[in-house]
């Protein structure tokens, strides 16, 4: 099997050649030209509702750090969407120093880091490997992370880093409410694309929010101690998981409000 990664020899330029989707019409990440994107009245508020008891789970997938929820009652609405969307997990992409690391960039900056939490169309599809072969099977939330000051919100899954060092290690992470990750303001950019790494799939309705949250540079130094190895082989950091920005071919973004 293609044991894609982001190294020099199985990074994001290689992924086309098991993925051809990988040239496709609808990519991501995308650069977001602000004074581009389009206002649509059609657009509405994001409204998202997530139950921290269904947290069940913190896993070192040898891509990035994912935080698995059980299905519940954990709906992102409103918005570009119609209907609901379920909370799948959440994970994060980040770079070898606190000036580059997001897969989106804004006006061609990146950011430090990007979580992005992932979710289903639970109204149309049974599961996420159904939903994810489907145009509007998911929705992704994305935050960029600026490195300032503490973010004592990321704290527990900063915490947890250290149970989860090598690739394929996982360890309990319960009653964590994820939007205690969101900013203040859930205005946002929007566009069709898909998932940013292999499969590709261009299943993804993205929803990439205008305002940062804040992480420190001790605790990006923590994600960058996660290992993309798995115990016992030469211990390679993980780092700089992120695709770069695909062309936007024949795409608007639009903004709200
Ligand atoms: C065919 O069955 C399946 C089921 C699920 C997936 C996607 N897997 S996933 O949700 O973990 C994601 C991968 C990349 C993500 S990103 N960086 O765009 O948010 S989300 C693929 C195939
Ligand atoms: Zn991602």
């Amino acid at each position: 099997a293609h044991d894609w990664g982001y190294g020099h020899h199985n990074g994001p330029s290689t992924w086309s050649k098991s993925f051809p989707i990988a040239d496709g019409p609808r990519q991501s990440p995308i650069n977001i030209v602000p004074d581009q994107a389009q206002h649509d009245p059609s657009l509405k508020p994001l409204s998202i509702k997530y139950d921290p008891s269904t947290a069940n789970g913190i896993l070192n997938n040898g891509h990035s750090v994912q935080v698995s929820f059980a299905d519940g009652d954990n709906s992102l609405t409103g918005g570009p969407v119609q209907g609901t969307y379920r909370l799948a997990q959440f994970h994060f992409h980040w770079g070898s120093t606190d000036h580059h690391g997001s897969e989106h960039t804004i006006h061609g900056k990146p950011f430090a880091a990007e979580l992005h939490l992932v979710h289903w169309n639970a109204d149309k599809y049974a599961n996420m490997a159904e939903a994810a072969k489907n145009p509007d099977g998911l929705a992704v939330v994305g935050v960029f992370l600026q490195v300032g000051s503490s973010n004592p919100q990321l704290q527990p899954v900063v915490d947890a880093m250290a149970d989860i060092q090598n690739m394929g290690t996982q360890h309990t992470f319960s009653n964590f409410n994820p939007s205690t990750l969101l900013p203040n303001s859930l205005d946002y950019w929007t566009y069709d694309g898909s998932l940013t790494t292999p499969p590709l799939l261009e299943s993804v309705t993205w929803i990439v929010l205008k305002e940062h949250i804040s992480v420190s540079h001790e605790q990006m130094a923590k994600f960058r101690s996660l290992l993309f190895t798995k115990e016992g082989q030469h211990p390679c950091h993980m780092q700089n998981n992120f695709r770069p920005p695909q062309p936007l071919k024949d795409r608007k973004v639009r903004v709200y409000p």
